[in-house]
């Protein structure tokens, strides 16, 4: 049988690093993030639909999405509240087709593989999502950490990394979704032996009941 997992965690937590790992070890893993950026490509509808809402700003130059604009419109300390929610009914139900697309093909192709669906706002999402999961992940930090390794390595400045956190559910609530919480605040080495055994119990499960 298809094992899927839905693996999330609060931005800078180590969510990535935790679904590299799980690619290497053998799972098929489908990046929500890689399918925004997907979405938003020159010549389709989410672009024209984004600057429609959002104005002609929203393109720069090169014809290509103003990421740093569109986030600073969206997170910014003057963001219009619905600013969010609009950006997101454009792009979401794409995402989510692109998304099934690849968990169908694969699940054809493999009936026994381990699917990790890598969704940044799952516990926003989980009830919009034509999926279901054997099983939900969540990768966490505390906020000071993730605030210092945003700063550190994605060029944000602190209040722009408050207001990431501050647009995203709270931990307790991807707690409270998650029937496993892989702890960041431990050097990389060791979370990643977890993440070993988790991958370890997922494969004989999907082997299992294969049978
Ligand atoms: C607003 C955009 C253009 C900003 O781009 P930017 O390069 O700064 O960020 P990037 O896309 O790399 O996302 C980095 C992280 O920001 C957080 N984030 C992204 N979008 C959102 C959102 N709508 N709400 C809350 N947090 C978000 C996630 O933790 C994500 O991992 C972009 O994030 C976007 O298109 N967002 C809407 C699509 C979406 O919801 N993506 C999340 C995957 S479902
Ligand atoms: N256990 C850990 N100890 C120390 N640093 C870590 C640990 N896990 C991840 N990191 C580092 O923290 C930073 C953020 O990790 P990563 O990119 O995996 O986060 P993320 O949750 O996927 O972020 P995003 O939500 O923005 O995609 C990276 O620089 C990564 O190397």
């Amino acid at each position: 049988m298809v094992i899927r997992i839905g693996l999330t965690g609060g931005i800078a937590a180590g969510k990535s690093t935790v679904s590299r790992r799980l690619g290497e070890l053998g799972a098929t893993i489908i990046d929500y993030d890689a399918l925004a950026r997907q979405v938003v490509e020159p010549g389709g509808v989410a672009l024209q639909r984004i600057v429609d809402v959002f104005g002609p700003e929203t393109v720069g130059a090169d014809g290509k999405l103003d990421r740093t604009w569109l986030a600073e419109r969206v997170f910014g300390e003057h963001a219009d509240p619905h600013a969010r929610q609009r950006l997101d009914a454009i792009e979401h139900p794409l995402i989510y087709e692109l998304a099934k697309r690849i968990d169908m093909q694969t699940a054809r192709q493999n009936s026994s593989a381990v699917i990790v669906h890598d969704i940044p706002l799952l516990a926003e999402v989980l009830h919009d999502l034509p999926f279901s999961f054997d099983h939900i992940v969540t990768v966490e930090a505390p906020e000071s950490i993730r605030i210092e390794r945003m700063i550190r390595t994605r060029g944000m400045d602190r209040a722009q990394a408050q207001a990431r956190i501050a647009s995203q559910s709270k931990r307790s609530a991807r707690i409270a979704m998650a029937d496993t919480v892989v702890d960041s605040n431990v050097d990389v080495k060791t979370m990643l032996a977890r993440v070993d055994s988790l991958y370890a119990t997922w494969r004989d499960e999907a082997s299992a009941s294969g049978r």
